[in-house]
């Protein structure tokens, strides 16, 4: 079990989980909860421009039909086992304002939400990949799980719980001083 730790403790020992994921259900209740903290992200205007999609477990296979309906028959293979073993996924898209600072601004926010529901989910072992295929750009996919023009689809996060022991990743990072100059 993840002990209570520092927010710095959690950033650096976040990973992305991408597979062996426990065979455990992905309640939709447990992501709600999840979201309602991950939504005090920063985000200017308070225009929280965001909205989630979730696919159980059991809308799963429907939702690999509907990606490889997107994808070449030779890599349906490769695309199903990606996608066989994921417990659940989540679906972040936000409304894509026509103004560039306005758009970036709205980017920038959802992505920080994002980053608030990995580091919240990683405190209940529940992992999660942010992934964003090809097809997240397909407009047949788009329309498969009801994106309406005017709405970008941000990425997939998977999610599934993990076992902590499972996925030690040696990880590195440039130190911040490399990147940083003074004015
Ligand atoms: C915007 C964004 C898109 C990503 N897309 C993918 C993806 O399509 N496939 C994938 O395996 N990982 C994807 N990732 C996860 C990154 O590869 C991962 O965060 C990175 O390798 C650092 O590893 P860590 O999350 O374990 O620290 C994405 C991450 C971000 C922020």
């Amino acid at each position: 079990m993840i002990q209570q730790q520092s927010i710095s403790a959690v950033i650096r020992e976040r990973i992305s989980i991408k597979s062996n994921y426990l065979p455990l259900e992905v309640k939709e209740e447990d992501v709600v909860t999840l979201l309602n903290n991950a939504v005090w992200a920063p985000n200017h205007g308070l225009r929280e421009p965001w909205r989630f999609l979730f696919v159980s477990e059991e809308r799963r296979e429907a939702l690999i039909q509907t990606v490889l309906a997107c994808c070449e028959a030779k890599t349906h293979e490769k695309v199903r086992s990606k996608l066989a073993d994921v417990p659940a996924f989540l679906v972040a898209i936000m409304p894509e304002d026509p103004r560039q600072k306005i758009w970036e601004e709205d980017f920038a926010a959802i992505s920080s939400l994002i980053q608030n529901l990995q580091l919240l989910g990683w405190e209940k072992e529940l992992g999660m990949v942010w992934k964003t295929p090809n097809y997240i750009y397909d407009p047949k996919f788009r329309r498969a799980i009801g994106v309406q023009n005017g709405e970008k689809i941000i990425g997939i996060l998977q999610l599934g719980y993990f076992d902590p022991a499972q996925h030690v990743k040696d990880r590195k990072r440039t130190n911040a001083l490399e990147k940083l100059t003074s004015f």
